[in-house]
Parts: structure tokens; sequence; C-alpha cells
């Protein structure tokens, strides 16, 4: 018998519970039960709007029901740290936005606060459970991508887990020893007045926002903090709408990092090492229309193009996507990253096994403690 789904109370009725409720919903082994808001008919609307039985005025309110096992929380960045610790302290699991807070010290918080309440945390950066990512993982490791067709090799269960020697064995050619890592991430004029991303007190500015994803493939990517950081930002009326930094790591490797409001559309990033480079243009989601994409560039201009298996059925070259694809990814991000927490709750974090989940925890902080480091460290 399958086990009972874990039921989801949301926090928050904003721009991204449009979609992520759905994905909640959609996703097997999930059900939303609540949503909600600071205001009665807000939660009602969007009660009414998702299908979900139960609109519930104050978020306080939803964590002391009895059909929430766990908490989405969509506020603003300023509230997340307050949010998780109250879900913490009402037993809940919890999926928090990113950026997971404002400093690391708050998300050192709330991690503590988790662990002590033995309850699962995780943040929706959705693009870290993209199959994609696991194969930008195993290159890195192996430094020897396969060429012009979709790796083989299972997905591995976790995001910095080894690689085994078989897929290994599989290889073709060699990335080489990790170079530089540049990573940009920006999106123009995207938001209305009023919105919490323009709000210094609410955790606005485009490095907590944008850089969030650009600082987390440099440390996906490195595995490491950098040793010196420069950095400068754009601001507007006393905003970072831009920000750009530059740092250098213990082994040598160095990264740029580039985030903005006021930039068009872009969500690369390129992993250099000695011998060939991994770029992709859409890591933080794949485009909407379109397949996951990535390439290998060698040092002699050979370009290998690279999809994930999952989406490979239906293309009509041989792993590349430059024949005339218009659909979406197939491995669908978001439920992947419900699933895997899913899969947390229903782990008895009691047996003396390595807990899963400390990767993701270990990479949320190291992320935050960089968008400090380059806080910090803006001219
Ligand atoms: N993973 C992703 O792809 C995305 C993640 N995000 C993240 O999700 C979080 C929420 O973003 P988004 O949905 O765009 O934000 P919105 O501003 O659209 O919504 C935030 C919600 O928080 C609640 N809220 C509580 N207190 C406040 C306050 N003081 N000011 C404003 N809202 C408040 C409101 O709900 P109510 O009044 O009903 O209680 C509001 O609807 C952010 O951390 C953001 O970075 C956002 C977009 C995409
Ligand atoms: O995480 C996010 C994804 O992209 C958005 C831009 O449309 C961001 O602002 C948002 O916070």
């Amino acid at each position: 018998m399958s086990p009972l789904p874990i039921r989801f109370g949301v926090l928050g009725t904003g721009r991204i519970t449009r979609r992520l409720v759905a994905d909640l919903q959609s996703t097997p082994g999930a059900t939303v039960s609540a949503i909600a808001s600071r205001c009665a008919h807000r939660a009602r609307w969007a009660a009414d709007s998702h299908g979900i039985a139960a609109a519930v005025e104050g978020y306080e309110r939803l964590l002391s029901r009895d059909d929430v096992d766990a908490v989405y929380i969509a506020l603003p960045p300023s509230l997340h740290h307050e949010w998780t610790l109250a879900a913490c302290a009402a037993g809940k699991h919890i999926l928090c936005e990113k950026p997971v807070a404002l400093s690391a010290r708050e998300v050192s918080e709330m991690l503590d606060a988790a662990n002590r309440a033995d309850v699962r945390f995780l943040d929706a950066t959705a693009w870290l459970h993209h199959e994609r990512t696991f194969q930008f993982r195993q290159w890195l490791r192996t430094a020897t991508p396969q060429p012009d067709t979709a790796l083989a090799a299972a997905k591995p269960d976790e995001l910095f887990a080894d690689e085994s020697a078989a897929a290994s064995e599989s290889l073709g050619f060699r990335v080489g020893p990790l170079r530089h890592v540049s990573a940009a991430v920006s999106f123009l004029n995207p938001f209305q007045n009023g919105d919490h991303r323009l709000d210094r007190s609410l955790g606005g500015g485009a490095l907590l926002d944008l850089g969030w994803y650009a600082a987390g493939m440099i440390r996906f990517a490195t595995g490491d903090l950098p040793k010196r950081v420069y950095a400068t930002a754009v601001m507007r009326d006393g905003i970072d709408v831009r920000v750009s930094a530059t740092m250098r790591f213990a082994d040598e490797t160095t990264a740029t990092l580039s985030c903005g409001f006021d930039t068009s559309t872009r969500k690369w990033c390129e992993i250099a090492g000695a011998e060939a480079s991994i770029v992709c243009d859409d890591f933080t989601r794949p485009w909407a229309d379109k397949p996951a994409r990535s390439w290998v560039h060698e040092a002699s201009g050979k370009v290998h193009t690279f999809t994930p298996p999952s989406e490979l059925d239906g293309l009509t070259n041989s792993g590349g996507i430059t024949a005339p694809v218009s659909r979406p990814s197939r491995c669908h991000q978001e439920r992947e990253m419900i699933s895997r927490l899913i899969g947390w709750i229903r782990t008895d974090a009691s047996a003396d096994v390595e807990k899963p989940w400390q990767q993701f925890h270990d990479q949320a902080l190291q992320t935050q403690t960089l968008l400090d480091t380059i806080a910090a460290a803006i001219e």
C-alpha cells in the first residue's frame, strides 16, 4: 500500500505560488491541504483559485493545523528566518523559497532549528534537482564527458555523490582541472512598484534575488568558498539593481558573478577546465519551450551538444538539440525537488546513516555565505 501523501500548507499567496502550488499538487506523494495569507479574503481567493480545501487567515494558524505535515514558505526573504523557526517549533517540515534568508547567520540558525526539531528543510532552488545538474557534477568529477550523446549513467541519488567507476569509463574526453566559473543571471525590469525585490527591508536587491542562483552555481562547481572577492554594484534608490563580482579560490580557481534587474534575460554559466569548457544558457530553469541543453567546447573548437537522457525521446538527431524541437524540458525540476523532500520526510533520521540533506544544507549555507562576502566587498 502506498504511504499517505505529505500534506503541504502554503504560507503566502504571491507570484511564485501560482506555479509552485500546482507543482506540489502534481507531484506524486504530495497534496496541498491549506493556504494562508495575512488577509482572510486573499486566503479564500488563493484557496479557490488553486482548489485547496482550507483558506487560513494568518500564518501562525496554519502552523497549528493537524492536516499540515509540511509548509511551503513563499514569503519575501526577510520573513524566511522567522517562519522557518516557527515551523520547526510546530514540528512541520519545510520547503523554503530562495534566497534562504538575509545572511549566513540566519541560515545557520534555521538549519540548526530544523535539525533540533528533527524536521526536514529544503530550499526551493529547483535547478539543483534537474537531472542535467547531475550530469554537470559527473563531468566535473570525472572531467571526461561523453561526446554527442546523452549520458546513459543513472542519476546519482544526491547532489555531490561520487560517480561509479562504470560511468566514468564510458566518458569520451576531458574537461580537465577546473580553472574558472562564470555565472550570470538577470532580467530586464521584471517587477512592479511595491515588489519586495525593490524593498531593502524585505530582502530586496538583485544580489539576494538573482545572485542566489549565480553564487549557487559557483559554489556548486567549485565546492568551495573564495579566499578573495572584489565586487561592485549599480544602485537605484538604495537597491542594488546590478552586481558584478570577481573571486579567487585557494587552489587558484577563479570565478565571476553577474546579476541584475536591468539587463536582458540571462541564466548562463561557463565552467572552464584546463582542457574544455561546459557551457549552459538555461541552468536556472530550461527555456519554456525547449529541452534542457548544454555544450562542451574543446580546445580544438569542436563543440559537443548534450541533453539529458529523459529529453532524448522525440528528438530527431542523435542526442543534440539542434533539431527543431519545440517542447518544454521533460525533467520537471520542481517536482524532482519536491519528491526529494518527500523522500527525506519519509527517512528515519535516527538511523545511523549519512543524512542526504546535509549536502543541500551545505550548498545553501555556503551560497548565502558567498552572498554575504560579496555584499561586504561591494565598494
Ligand atoms: N523559485 C523560484 O523560481 C522563485 C522564487 N521566488 C521567491 O519566492 C519568494 C516570494 O516571491 P514572490 O512570490 O515573487 O513574492 P510576492 O511579493 O509576489 O509574494 C509574497 C507574499 O508574501 C506575503 N507577505 C507577507 N508579508 C509581506 C510583506 N511585508 N510584503 C509583501 N508580501 C508579504 C504576501 O502574501 P499574503 O499577503 O497573502 O500573506 C505576498 O503575496 C521570494 O523569496 C522569491 O525570491 C520568487 C519567484 C520565483
Ligand atoms: O527566483 C526567481 C526567478 O526569477 C525571477 C525573475 O522573473 C526572480 O525575480 C525570482 O525571484
